[in-house]
C-alpha cells in the first residue's frame, strides 16, 4: 500500500491535455479545469504532492516571457506545459488524433489517412519526449495517458537511455482498443503498437480491449503472447492488464449537501412535479450515440402517447473538438433532430426535450443527476463512460435507473445493475426507457445497490499518509513500480 512513498520514487503523469487549460484574459493568463473523463479519472491525484503533470496548456504561447508566466501559474498545480505552435497542435490533436485515430479506435469506418497530420503527431510525441526526458530523474515512474501519445513510450525510452537514466514507463489507454481487423485500417498501425510496447506496463479499461490488443500484437508483430498478461517483443517483456478507472463518489455526495445545491434540487423538483426526468450528459461526439439517443427518444414518445407531458429528456451536449468538421456537422444534425422532436411532440404544456449545447457547472451537474429518474447513455463505443458512475454516486436516496448501451466500456461492469440495450435499435431503446420507468421499487433498489457497490468498491478513493489516490491510479502505479523491481527488468 505505501510502496510509492517507501520507494521515494517521483511520479510523472503525461497526457495531451493538462488538467488545467490556460486562456489569455485581458492580457493575463488564467487557467480553468479541462473537461472530459480523463481529467475526472485522475482528479484524485491532484490531492497528492509528489507528482508532476506534463501536457499541452491548450494555448499557443510564443513570447519567452509569456511562457515563463504560464509556467509559473501552472507550477502551483504541479503542471508543466509542453508548448506547441498552434498549427502543429491543431494537426496533432484535430488532424490525426481526433479525425483519424479516434474514429478507428471506436470502430468508425470511412477514415481517410493523411501524411501531414501523421507527421505532426510524430513531432508532438517527440516534443513531449524531449521535455520529459530533460526533467525526469533516474528512477522516476512515468505514466503516459491515451491515444494522443502512443509513440511516446518508445521515443522517451530512447532519450532516457541516451542520458543514462532508467525509468519505468506505464501507458493507459482510455479508449477501446478495436478488434484486429479494424486496426488494419490504419497504415501506420505498426509504429503505434511498437510505440506502446516500449512501456513496462500497459493498462486497458476492459478485458475485451486488452485481449484485442494482445491479439493484434501477435498477428501484426509476431510477438509472443503465450504467457497470460505478458507480451514478449524484441527481448522486452511488457505487462498488460485491465485497471478499472474510477471517480471520487464522495465529491458528489458532499456537493449534494451544499445549501445552494439543495435549493437547486428543490426548485428542479418543483418545476418537474409529476414529470419523469431522464438525463443525458455527453461530450458532443459521434461515439456517444446522440443521434441514436434522440431518435430512440422520439420512438419512445411515438410508442407512448399516454405519457405526453409526463416525461422530459434533459440532454447536456458538452461542446467538444469544435474545430473538426465531423463534430461541427454532428452539432448541426443534432439541432435539426431536436427541433423536429419538439415540433412533433411539444404541447402548450411543455416540450419533451431540453437540448443544451454547453458545459454545465459542477453544482448544476450534480443537481441534475440527483433529480433524474433515469440516466440514458447511448454510446456506440466508449472507453468507459464515467457519467454512468457519477449518476450512481448522486442517486443514493432515489435509486434512479441507469439505462446503459451495451457498447459503453462501463457496461462490462454495470450490466447487472442497469437496463442494457443496443443503441442502433430504436425499438429496443424505447422499450428500455419504458421498462426503466416502470421498474418496481424493490427491483430498482436491488439494481441500484449493485451499482453503488461497484462504484464504491472498485473505484473508491484510498487515503494514506500525504497521498490520496484514486484506487485505480494507486493500483496502476503500484504495479508499475513492482514491475521495475523484478530481476532483469529494463527500468
Ligand atoms: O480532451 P478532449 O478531446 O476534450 O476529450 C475528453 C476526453 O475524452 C476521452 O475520454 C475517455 O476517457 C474516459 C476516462 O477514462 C473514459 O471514461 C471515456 O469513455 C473515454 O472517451 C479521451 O480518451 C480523453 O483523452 C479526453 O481527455
Ligand atoms: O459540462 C460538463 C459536463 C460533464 N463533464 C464531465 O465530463 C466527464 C465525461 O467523462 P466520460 O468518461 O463520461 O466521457 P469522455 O467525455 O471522457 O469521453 C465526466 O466526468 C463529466 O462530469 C464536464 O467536464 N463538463
Amino acid at each position: 500500500m505505501g510502496s510509492i512513498i517507501d520507494d521515494k520514487r517521483s511520479l510523472i503523469i503525461v497526457s495531451n491535455r493538462l488538467p488545467l487549460s490556460v486562456k489569455r484574459v485581458n492580457g493575463a493568463f488564467e487557467s480553468s479545469l479541462s473537461s472530459g473523463g480523463l481529467v475526472t479519472s485522475l482528479s484524485g491525484l491532484t490531492k497528492s504532492t509528489k507528482f508532476q503533470w506534463f501536457g499541452w496548456p491548450g494555448i499557443e504561447v510564443k513570447d519567452p516571457k509569456d511562457r515563463e508566466e504560464v509556467k509559473k501559474s501552472l507550477e502551483a498545480h504541479n503542471a508543466i506545459p509542453v508548448f506547441l505552435d498552434s498549427s502543429l497542435a491543431h494537426e496533432h490533436y484535430n488532424g490525426f488524433s481526433n479525425r483519424i485515430l479516434w474514429p478507428i479506435l471506436h470502430y468508425q469506418s470511412g477514415v481517410v489517412f493523411d501524411e501531414t497530420p501523421w507527421q505532426a503527431y510524430r513531432r508532438v510525441n517527440e516534443l513531449f519526449a524531449d521535455s520529459i526526458a530533460e526533467t525526469a530523474d533516474d528512477g522516476t515512474l512515468i505514466w503516459v495517458h491515451d491515444y494522443h501519445l502512443m509513440l511516446l513510450p518508445e521515443l522517451l525510452r530512447d532519450r532516457l537511455k541516451q542520458q543514462g537514466k532508467s525509468c519505468a514507463i506505464g501507458f493507459s489507454l482510455h479508449t477501446p482498443f478495436p478488434a484486429g481487423d479494424f486496426w488494419r485500417n490504419l497504415p501506420v498501425r505498426k509504429h503505434l503498437i511498437e510505440g506502446m510496447l516500449s512501456s513496462d506496463l500497459i493498462g486497458f479499461h476492459t478485458d475485451e480491449y486488452k485481449q484485442n490488443f494482445i491479439d493484434t500484437c501477435a498477428s501484426l508483430l509476431n510477438a509472443r503472447t503465450e504467457i497470460p498478461n505478458q507480451i514478449q517483443y524484441k527481448n522486452r517483456l511488457v505487462s498488460i492488464d485491465k485497471f478499472i478507472v474510477g471517480i471520487d463518489p464522495q465529491k458528489f455526495i458532499d456537493t449534494l449537501q451544499k445549501p445552494d445545491v439543495q435549493e437547486r434540487i428543490r426548485s428542479l423538483k418543483e418545476r418537474y412535479k409529476g414529470v419523469k426526468v431522464i438525463v443525458g450528459v455527453d461530450r458532443l461526439d459521434h461515439i456517444k450515440g446522440l443521434t441514436q439517443k434522440l431518435k430512440g427518444f422520439d420512438a419512445f414518445l411515438d410508442d407512448h402517447p399516454e405519457l405526453q407531458n409526463k416525461v422530459v429528456l434533459i440532454q447536456v451536449a458538452v461542446p467538444s473538438r469544435e474545430d473538426v468538421k465531423e463534430y461541427q456537422d454532428l452539432e448541426t444534425e443534432l439541432c435539426t433532430i431536436a427541433g423536429k422532436i419538439n415540433g412533433k411532440h411539444a404541447t402548450p404544456e411543455g416540450t419533451p426535450l431540453l437540448y443544451m449545447h454547453r458545459s454545465v457547472p459542477f453544482n448544476e451537474l450534480t443537481a441534475l443527476y440527483s433529480v433524474a429518474d433515469i440516466c440514458l447513455l447511448t454510446s456506440t463505443r466508449d472507453g468507459m463512460n464515467l457519467v454512468a458512475f457519477e449518476y450512481v454516486a448522486c442517486q443514493q436516496e432515489h435509486h434512479g435507473v441507469l439505462v446503459l448501451s451495451e457498447f459503453a466500456g462501463a457496461a462490462s461492469f454495470m450490466t447487472n445493475g442497469s437496463i442494457p440495450f443496443h443503441p442502433a435499435n430504436k425499438t429496443e431503446m424505447s422499450e428500455a426507457i419504458f421498462n426503466a420507468l416502470n421498474l418496481d421499487p424493490a427491483e430498482r433498489k436491488a439494481k441500484y445497490e449493485y451499482l453503488r457497490g461497484f462504484v464504491n468498491t472498485n473505484t473508491r478513493f484510498e487515503g494514506f499518509a500525504a497521498f490520496v489516490f484514486a484506487k485505480w491510479g494507486e493500483t496502476f502505479i503500484e504495479r508499475l513500480s513492482r514491475r521495475c523491481r523484478r530481476p532483469g527488468s529494463s527500468c
